[in-house]
């Protein structure tokens, strides 16, 4: 602590001799272990905008808390965003002792699924994308926690008063947490399955008639709660149960879209790209005995690999635009869930030089897992016959670091939480072969997880 309050000294000092107002400081220093979910909850009270990221497989989790730069780029988004943040790491003064990914100045947040999308209703709250480089970030890698001060100084403050702020920051987030009591289902409300079931038919004629092959069709269920839901306490229900998935959260203004999605859009690590081919699913059986049945007949079915293979030929062309040294397994493999298992199929890069996680993600979005195949009939098929407002479902959600590593996940399996309202989501993709009371039973099976993360339903 010493440390930093010598940083701003020596810094405020430079902002003087340079003739300069202000700069941005990034502090990070590695810290006692701290629960990250405590980290979430207890920053409630003082920041407005809240980020939550674990991947349960890599022993990482990344929070961030309040906003000292949001990044909302329009036309060419994701490119857009990107020039954003190159800007904004010239100007910040980086002290980061540590290579860890995630620690260090982070962006963190996510981008609608369709572009351009103007957000109203349920959605009012959200930008049609924000990326949001906060205040206080608690990285947790391998078991060690790492905080990140991003720090605005001003030439007509003292290092003293600066460090009033952090500690008050600090003595109120890195605390236990304190007893969250979960919140009782009273209403849950299915809008329209008829109606959802009659576009899954309709979207089978057009595909029999030639004008797509396959389309992601979403519905989306309401839930009344006894008690304001907390976003905290559903994070904790979803790190405990849904393993093998990344549990995300993004807040803004009091409404916070969260879930726990089973699939990696793409992750960059040192240059090296991973993707996912997450496509095709059955329910978990009853026994181990049951459980192989259904997965053997899983990885035989024909209309699940066809919804399968749509992923694997377009996440092929697109990571192979972006990468060298390109490798995709044969077939899919099962990837075995709490409530569903679907076919699975991983995805090996390097980036080309020049080619950053952004690029990829510009490219992926969105694969034939959440839009369809080809992508542009299925948008406008999308677009103009579902029911919803996707908002941020299905979209990409996710962070990068300060040297391009980073990793984003689509946004399924997920709940817009505002008060003691819930909107869930779920989706399936929609091939020739489709029957309308099955696609309807399978987003069922994925609904369960939030549901039951969000306290059970009537
Ligand atoms: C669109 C969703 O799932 C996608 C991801 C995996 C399997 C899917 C399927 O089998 O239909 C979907 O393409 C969702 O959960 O809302
Ligand atoms: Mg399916």
């Amino acid at each position: 602590m010493v440390e930093i309050e010598e940083q701003l000294s020596g810094l405020i000092q430079k902002l003087k001799r340079d003739q300069r107002n202000f700069m941005l400081l990034s502090y990070t220093e590695k810290i006692l272990f701290q629960d990250p979910i405590a980290f979430f909850e207890n920053g409630k009270a003082l920041f407005e905008k809240r980020f939550f990221w674990s991947s349960a497989d890599q022993d990482f989790s990344v929070v961030g808390l309040g906003s000292v730069a949001r990044l909302t780029g329009s036309q060419d988004r994701f490119m857009n965003v990107e020039e954003k943040w190159h800007e904004i790491l010239t100007t910040i003064f980086i002290e980061n002792p540590y290579t860890i990914p995630g620690t260090g100045p982070v962006i963190m947040g996510g981008f609608s699924f369709h572009e351009q999308e103007q957000l109203d209703g349920i959605w009012a709250d959200f930008e049609h994308n924000e990326m949001v480089l906060p205040q206080i970030i608690l990285t947790n890698y391998r078991g060690n926690s790492y905080i990140t001060h991003q720090i605005p100084i001003r030439v007509e403050q003292t290092a003293e008063k600066i460090m009033e702020q952090i500690n008050e920051h600090r003595l109120h987030t890195l605390k236990p947490r304190s007893e969250m009591r979960q919140a009782e289902c009273i209403l849950k409300q299915d809008l329209n399955p008829d109606a959802w079931k009659d576009l899954v038919k309709f979207a089978t004629d057009e595909i029999k008639k030639g004008s797509f092959s396959k389309v992601v069709l979403a519905r989306e269920l309401r839930a009344t709660y006894d008690q304001n839901v907390s976003p905290a306490s559903v994070l904790m229900n979803l790190v405990e149960e849904q393993h093998h998935s990344y549990i995300y959260a993004f807040e803004s203004n009091g409404t916070c879209f969260v879930g726990a999605s089973p699939e990696r859009l793409v992750k960059v690590e040192d240059n090296c790209l991973l993707s996912t081919c997450l496509a095709g699913t059955a329910p978990r059986g009853g026994t181990v005995s049951e459980d192989e049945k259904i997965g053997q007949e899983l990885l035989k079915d024909r209309k699940n690999l066809q919804e399968h293979a749509y992923v694997v030929d377009m996440i092929r062309q697109a990571v192979e635009s972006c990468c060298d040294e390109v490798d995709i397994p044969d077939g899919p493999v099962l990837l075995p869930l709490k409530n569903l298992q679907h076919l699975y199929t991983p995805v090996r890069g390097k980036l080309k030089e020049g080619k950053t996680l952004l690029h990829v993600v510009k490219q992926l979005h969105p694969t034939p897992a959440l839009g369809g195949e080809p992508r542009n009939e299925a948008l406008h098929f999308i677009r103009q016959y579902e029911r919803l407002n996707r908002g941020w479902y299905a979209g990409p959600v996710g962070w990068m670091d300060a040297s391009g590593n980073g990793e984003f996940a689509v946004a399924i399996r997920s709940a817009l939480l505002n008060g003691n309202q819930a909107s869930l989501f779920a989706g399936c993709g929609i091939v020739r072969d489709s029957d309308p009371e099955e696609e309807f039973k399978e987003t069922e099976i994925k609904l369960t997880p939030m549901l039951s993360a969000l306290g059970g339903w009537k």
